[in-house]
């Protein structure tokens, strides 16, 4: 009788936790009797009795109740004999497991209670606080701050990616630790995917797969850093397929951060990137010079609050968000040794002191942008030919493109105005000079020129 219910509300329990969940977590139980009150299960695991009992315990007991049997306690006893049905793990004895426990609800103490909270350390210098908001990673930074909120998941998985140094493993710390102080009661997790990977076979190793996967799944919020990593890698991708299904399947947030879209991760399973492209996907640009200047700005007076004597000249500051790659990590280094150099030297640290001490990594980003392929880019992006570029013609369709030309050549390389003269089919150095204050001027008055250096930046340091 009571058997003839379970197999009834198995159904509706089918249609209450998805089929993931019933294949997994439901299927694999026996009832083996009721006894005043208390319905005893038949689990293959510790784990797996403590997993139904505080996800489904709830379902289970209405269930049954409602199908008129007096239950009001679930108890789950382990069948040592079965192997867990989709663990690629060992013997269920031989992995240490929790208590089982029909308690409601008590995530974080579940992979606590092991004694191996899975996460990295976290940099508490990577806040919210401490990240400048621009336009190129403006969109990032809000849905980084929506998920810290820990309210309601409202996309799953976030999936941020970017270029080297550009700021996601910032914003992800910057989640995990407001998180960690506001919503304690989350068992926040932040990870690389290599850490990930790690685990993984130290797991397998040891014969401990099923602790890896009661950690994992014990988890509200997930955040993997650097999946491109897990790329080819079949078993730690397969494992990781799974612990982000049981994840979203709890409704459980995800944040992932990669170098590349998911599109464009090589190597990668389909499933897995159409699973990381189901939520949503923001990237953080390249680095533009006023969000380059923000941050020089912010570092600084955060810098100067500590060290008050430190006198940084008018431009200093301006020529570096100019000058230095779109990488914040470059960024930030030039700038650690400027203050060093500062303090030093005792005096202010003027351009020429500041382009002396900084004339390695000046020259190492000047290498990234040629003359050569700022000319090829302009001209493509007026669709002039570039011969027009170094030609003779001064009309303004042609002439346009080349003073702007001019003026990101000045930006953007520690090329000389006469160097650069030349490089424009041999002209004088106060042609450049001339070319490059009329686009000053119209960046101001004319939003269209403003808007066509910013793409063009953005291209060519990309
Ligand atoms: N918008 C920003 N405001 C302040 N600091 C930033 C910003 N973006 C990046 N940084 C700083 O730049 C450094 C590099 O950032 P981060 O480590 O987050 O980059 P990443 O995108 O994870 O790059 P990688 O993939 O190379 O690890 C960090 O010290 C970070 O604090």
């Amino acid at each position: 009788m009571i058997n003839q219910s379970w197999v009834d509300i198995r159904e509706d329990l089918e249609a209450t936790v998805g089929k993931n969940n019933y294949v997994n977590w439901i299927e694999p139980l026996e009832l083996s009797g009721l006894d005043n009150g208390v319905a005893v299960f038949r689990v293959p695991t510790n784990f797996m009795g403590n997993w139904v009992s505080r996800n489904f315990g709830d379902d289970i007991v209405q269930l049954l109740k409602s199908s008129g049997q007096a239950v009001s306690r679930l108890e789950f006893s382990v069948n040592a004999a079965r192997s867990p049905k989709r663990a690629t793990a060992p013997k269920a004895e031989q992995i240490s497991e929790v208590p089982v426990s029909s308690a409601p609800r008590k995530k974080a103490a579940v992979a606590r209670s092991t004694g191996t909270v899975p996460g990295a350390p976290l940099d508490a210098r990577f806040t919210f606080d401490s990240f400048v908001v621009g336009k190129p990673n403006e969109l990032a930074h809000a849905a980084a701050r929506r998920v810290a909120e820990g309210g309601e998941v409202a996309f799953n998985p976030l999936f941020l990616y970017g270029g080297v140094g550009l700021g996601k493993t910032h914003l992800m710390h910057a989640i995990a630790n407001q998180l960690r102080t506001q919503r304690p009661d989350l068992n926040v997790v932040y990870l690389s995917a290599e850490q990930f990977m790690y685990k993984f076979v130290q797991a397998l190793r040891d014969k401990k797969m099923m602790d890896f996967k009661q950690i994992f799944r014990a988890v509200d919020i997930l955040m993997v850093d650097d999946v491109q990593f897990i790329a080819g890698k079949g078993s730690t991708q397969e494992e990781f397929f799974h612990t982000f299904n049981a994840l979203v399947d709890q409704n459980k947030q995800i944040i992932i951060s990669a170098d590349r879209a998911p599109g464009e991760i090589k190597e990668l399973e389909d499933r897995i990137r159409s699973r990381l492209q189901s939520g949503l996907v923001v990237d953080l640009h390249p680095t533009d010079y006023e969000l380059r200047l923000g941050i020089l700005q912010h570092k600084t007076e955060q810098h100067m609050l500590k060290d008050p004597s430190l006198h940084i000249a008018d431009g200093v500051l301006e020529f570096l968000a100019h000058r230095i790659s779109t990488n914040v990590r470059v960024l930030e280094g030039a700038l650690t040794r400027l203050f060093a150099f500062g303090s030093l030297v005792g005096r202010e640290v003027t351009l020429e002191l500041a382009q002396d001490c900084l004339a390695d990594v000046l020259r190492t980003s000047d290498r990234k942008i040629t003359v050569d392929e700022i000319q090829r880019k302009v001209a493509e992006h007026y669709n002039i030919r570039l011969s027009e570029m170094i030609g003779p013609r001064r009309v303004r369709t042609i002439a346009r493109p080349r003073q702007v030309a001019m003026y990101l050549a000045k930006q953007l390389t520690s090329r000389s105005l006469p160097d650069i003269g030349r490089r424009f089919g041999g002209r004088d150095h106060t042609t450049v000079m001339h070319g490059v204050k009329r686009i000053e001027e119209l960046r101001i008055s004319d939003s269209q020129i403003e808007d066509d250096l910013e793409l063009l930046r953005r291209a060519l340091e990309a």
